[in-house]
């Protein structure tokens, strides 16, 4: 049986899993890493503690979640310097979440030397949007030199809820066409077509696209240009003004869909104006994306607000019914894994995400046809 030690390293959690086949035996997290009263002072020490607690013997494989993969890296990757390197000079497109993704690569090649590992890309997945998905309409030269383009990101999700939405609906992915929505701390869309990514959320970095717990999403690209000449503030100011102080932190001080639902619920209008411009967006990219497919089976949602927020759901797909998306009150509340009516013209499901058992799989995946230096 193959054992598999998972490490998610994001920009300020880590989370790790151990599995057994197809066993989940051991998980741990810790977080809000780096800040004042958090879990760890960084990466190294949050992860040495938690690999200290951990059994580590007779592991196979370590499969290591990396956000950002670039052009190059299209499925799950066997880690040497190399892949290192390369993944490195990626840090320039995803400043907030490779450099962990590296600590968590270069710690545990420390501390298991013989254990082959074993990097999933969020981005892999996305690999297969067309050319008029994946590019951006700015001087082409410039685009290419330096890698401007749409990569897309949780691709590890999408790929394992438009799976698991196929098993529910008892259809083979070959001839759905699916909207999974991956509603986290992070958030993204994706249209999936025949289990393939067609169209997503995110570009060239995880800050465009629906609104986040403490990123924007899309905004008009002169607002940069406004807080730079008009507002005074330099680039690094901006980029930590859209990536942690804005979302939904930016317009209520909360960045967790809990509180603000608690708020909006006793009438708070920064909570509710909040909550609206969330719902909207995602409602603005569910209509784009049933025109990308041109048809639709299912719409997913996943992650901690999708597989837990009922509200969020039912203002989401509110009025869509005249597209065949209807929200069955009671099934949502319930939150049973389809929430439409059985009638439905689209199914709306809820599926639990897991990107850990995901990159498990993957990881092994990409050994088999490796040489397996454990023998075992
Ligand atoms: N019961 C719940 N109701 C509403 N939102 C929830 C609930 N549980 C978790 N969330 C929200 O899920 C978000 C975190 O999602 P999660 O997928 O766990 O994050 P991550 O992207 O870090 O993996 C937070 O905004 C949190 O408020
Ligand atoms: C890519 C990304 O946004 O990841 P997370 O949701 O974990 O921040
Ligand atoms: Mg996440």
């Amino acid at each position: 049986m193959t054992r598999v030690l998972v490490l998610n390293c994001g920009s300020s959690s880590l989370k790790y899993r151990i599995f057994d086949g197809d066993r989940s035996v051991d998980r741990g997290l810790v977080e809000r890493i780096g800040e004042p009263g958090g879990g760890a002072p960084d990466h190294s020490s949050a992860l040495r503690d938690v690999l200290a607690h951990a059994d580590l013997e007779s592991l196979d494989v370590v499969g290591h979640r990396v956000v950002h993969g670039g052009a190059d890296f299209t499925g799950p990757t066997v880690v040497d310097d190399e892949v290192v390197a390369a993944i490195e000079r990626l840090v320039p497109l995803a400043p907030l979440h490779n450099p962990a993704n590296l600590t968590g690569i270069a710690v545990a090649r420390r501390l298991l030397p013989g254990v082959p590992q074993v990097a999933v890309f969020d981005t892999a997945f996305h690999a297969t949007l067309p050319p008029a998905a994946a590019t951006y309409a700015v001087d082409i030269d410039v685009a290419r030199r330096l890698q401007i383009r749409r990569y897309g990101f949780h691709g590890t999700s999408h790929a394992y809820v438009a799976r698991h939405t196929a098993r529910l609906l008892g259809r083979p992915p070959e001839g759905l066409d699916l909207i999974t929505l991956h509603l986290g701390n992070g958030a993204s869309a994706c249209a999936v077509s025949g289990g393939r990514s067609v169209a997503t959320s995110m570009g060239l970095s995880p800050l465009a696209g629906l609104v986040m717990g403490t990123r924007s999403g899309d905004l008009d690209p002169a607002v940069l240009f406004h807080l730079h000449r008009v507002g005074g503030l330099p680039v690094d100011a901006i980029d930590d003004l859209l990536n942690h102080r804005s979302g939904l932190l930016g317009l209520t001080g909360d960045n967790d869909m809990r509180a603000v639902l608690r708020r909006r619920a006793a009438g708070d209008p920064a909570a509710g104006l909040a909550f609206d411009v969330y719902c909207r967006r995602i409602k603005e990219y569910v209509g784009a994306y049933l025109a990308v497919l041109g048809r639709l089976d299912a719409v997913t949602f996943t992650g901690g607000v999708g597989e837990n927020a009922a509200a969020v759901r039912a203002a989401a797909l509110a009025g869509l019914e005249g597209l065949g998306i209807v929200v069955d009150p009671e099934r949502n509340e319930r939150a049973g894994s389809v929430i439409s009516p059985p009638t439905a013209p689209v199914a709306v499901c809820v599926v639990p995400t897991d990107e850990e058992r995901e990159i498990a799989e993957q990881a092994q995946t990409a050994l088999s046809g490796q040489p397996n230096p454990s023998g075992s």
